[in-house]
């Protein structure tokens, strides 16, 4: 039997990358998001027969969602070896006109949901005695970096030390924790934000002058989630064209 994987947030964007990769590398593969009707139109794309996929609504927001997605994946296959915790919400405020509203929007969806993937599908692969965990962070979580707000910055720092936490209380148990913190990489998020004319801007400032590549993040997860990467937990992989120097 094939190895499952779930992926929040994988509608679109880096999710759906990410989902297409575990895929192709043989993964039965759970497309969860926000709208039912995304996920399956997503999967339907994936997987036509649908032998090998299953789309999910899930609310990262809601504990009782991750709970049923849980269920409904072991009533599927019996398993679930891959959760990538993906979706997230991001908000460019300036950090002295955030609302205490709005910063608890951005905590509460893009680090709460976080914690909440690790503990439930965690909780169960620590049960079983295997697992892999990704959680997606981001590069302004390595260095405060303010482009996409203070709070999502915050909210993507918050990931990476969730990570160490999760790996070190579930090691033992044959489960890894790790994050990915990418810099801006080549996807519908970054068009939506960073318009044609301020492009070539974005790009002189990337040391490496050129996006980063969504499959190349989605192979990354591939690797973290083979058996034989179980040596690596509770690191935070940076995947940013040297942009941290900035
Ligand atoms: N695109 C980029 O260059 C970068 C992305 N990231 C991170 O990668 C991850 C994916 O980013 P993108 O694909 O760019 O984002 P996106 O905005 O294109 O996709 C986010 C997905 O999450 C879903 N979502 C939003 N709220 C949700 C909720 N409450 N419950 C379930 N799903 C929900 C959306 O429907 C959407 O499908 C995020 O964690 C983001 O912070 C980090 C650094 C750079
Ligand atoms: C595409 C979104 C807005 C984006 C862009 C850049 C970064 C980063 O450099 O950290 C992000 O985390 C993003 O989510």
């Amino acid at each position: 039997m094939s190895q499952v994987a779930l992926v929040t947030g994988a509608a679109q964007g880096l999710g759906l990358s990410i989902a297409n990769r575990l895929f192709a590398a043989g993964y039965a593969v759970v497309i969860t998001d926000l709208s039912l009707e995304s996920a399956q139109a997503a999967a339907d794309r994936l997987d036509p027969s649908g032998q090998r996929s299953l789309a999910l609504q899930l609310d990262v927001a809601s504990k009782a969602d991750f709970e049923a997605a849980l269920a409904a994946v072991l009533a599927r296959w019996g398993a679930l070896h891959v959760a990538v915790n993906s979706a997230a919400m991001t908000r460019t405020t300036p950090v002295m006109q955030i609302s205490p509203e709005e910063f608890d929007q951005v905590m509460s969806l893009n680090t709460r949901s976080i914690f909440l993937g690790c503990q439930v599908f965690g909780g169960h692969m620590a049960g079983v005695g295997y697992g892999r965990i990704i959680n997606m962070a981001s590069l302004a979580g390595q260095n405060g970096g303010t482009a996409t707000g203070a709070h999502y910055a915050a909210s993507k720092g918050a990931i990476v030390t969730l990570t160490k936490i999760f790996a070190k209380e579930l090691a033992s148990a044959g489960v890894t924790v790790n994050a990915i913190a990418p810099g801006p990489i080549e996807s519908p998020a970054v068009h939506a934000a960073v318009p044609p004319e301020r492009m070539a801007g974005l790009l002189a400032n990337i040391p490496v002058k050129r996006l980063g590549d969504a499959d190349f993040l989605g192979d990354l997860v591939v690797q973290l989630a083979r058996p034989e990467a179980y040596f690596t937990t509770g690191a935070t992989w940076d995947v940013n064209g040297g942009l941290f120097m900035r």
